[in-house]
C-alpha cells in the first residue's frame, strides 16, 4: 500500500498559488525527500498534509484515507509533522512530561506516565529529562522531546520539515542517526523537506525537486548519489551543492 498519494494538488495562501498540480505516490516505509530551491513550496506540501494549510485541491491519501478538509483525529494519529525549530513547537512553560503526554490525554489514552518513560528512552533520553522544561535541554535534546512527541500516537507517517538545519553540525549527525534507526525500528515513512542533499543520501531512497511550486523530476537517491539527474535545473541544484 502506498503512505502517501498526493493526486493534482493545489495549495493557494489567500489570493496566491503556491503549489501547482503535485502528484506523489509514497510506499508505506519509503523515506522521500522534497528538495528545490527557497520558496517553492516544499514546506506548504508538508502543511497541507497535515492539515495546517487549509486551502488546498486535489486529492491527498494517507494511508489509504481520503484527507477531508477537516482536522479530523485519526488523521493526526496517522501522521505527524516534525518542525525545524523545536523551541517554537514545544511550549516553555510546559514539561517534557507534559509535553508528551498531551497527545495521549487528547486521544484517551492511558498509561500516560510509563508510555512516557518509553518513549523518552527510545529517543535517547534518560528518564530524569521528564520533568525539566524546554529551556533546560540543549538543541539538540529539545529536538529529541519534539520527535517523542510526533511519536508518542504511533503514527505511521512523519513529515519531516528540515529537522536538523536549526542544530549545530555535531548534533545534527546524532538526531539523522536517531531518525534512521526509529524508521528501521517502527517502520515508519518519512516525507522530508531539506535543502541539503547529503541527508537525503544519508536518510532517504527517492526525492522529487521542485520549483515554483511544481515537482520538476523524481529521482531514486542512487541516480543523486551518481550525480545523475536529468533535468537541467536539478543538475543546477547537484552543482551548487557540490560547491558547497
Ligand atoms: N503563511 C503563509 N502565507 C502566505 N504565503 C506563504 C505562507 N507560507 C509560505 N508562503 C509562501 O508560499 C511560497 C512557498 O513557501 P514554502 O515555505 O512552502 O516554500 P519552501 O520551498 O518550503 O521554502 P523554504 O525552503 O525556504 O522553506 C513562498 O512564496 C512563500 O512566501
Amino acid at each position: 500500500m502506498n503512505a502517501l498519494t498526493l493526486e493534482n494538488l493545489d495549495i493557494s495562501y489567500g489570493d496566491t498559488q503556491v503549489v501547482h498540480g503535485v502528484n506523489l505516490s509514497i510506499a508505506e516505509g519509503e523515506s522521500f525527500a522534497l528538495v528545490g530551491e527557497s520558496g517553492s513550496g516544499k514546506s506548504t506540501i508538508l502543511r497541507a498534509i497535515a492539515g495546517l494549510a487549509p486551502d488546498w485541491e486535489g486529492e491527498i491519501t494517507v494511508m489509504g484515507e481520503k484527507r477531508s478538509h477537516r482536522v479530523e483525529r485519526s488523521v493526526s494519529r496517522q501522521v505527524q509533522m516534525v518542525f525545524q525549530d523545536p523551541y517554537g513547537s514545544l511550549h516553555p512553560r510546559k514539561t517534557i512530561d507534559a509535553a508528551l503526554s498531551e497527545p495521549l490525554a487528547i486521544h484517551g489514552i492511558a498509561n500516560r506516565g510509563e508510555r512516557v518513560e518509553a518513549m523518552l528512552t527510545a529517543v535517547g533520553l534518560d528518564r530524569r529529562f521528564r520533568f525539566r522544561y524546554p529551556h533546560q535541554l540543549s538543541g539538540g535534546q529539545r529536538q529529541r522531546v519534539a520527535i517523542a512527541r510526533a511519536l508518542m500516537l504511533e503514527p505511521k507517517v512523519m513529515l519531516l520539515d528540515e529537522p536538523t538545519s536549526a542544530l549545530d553540525v555535531s548534533v545534527q549527525a546524532e538526531i539523522l542517526n536517531l531518525l534512521k534507526r526509529l524508521r528501521r525500528e517502527q517502520g515508519l515513512t518519512f516525507l522530508l523537506v531539506t535543502h541539503n542533499l547529503p541527508i537525503v543520501s544519508f536518510l532517504c531512497d527517492r526525492l522529487a525537486v521542485m520549483r515554483h511550486g511544481r515537482i520538476v523530476e523524481i529521482a531514486d537517491v542512487a541516480q543523486l548519489k551518481a550525480g545523475q539527474l536529468v533535468e537541467p535545473y536539478s543538475r543546477e541544484l547537484l552543482a551548487a551543492t557540490e560547491g558547497t
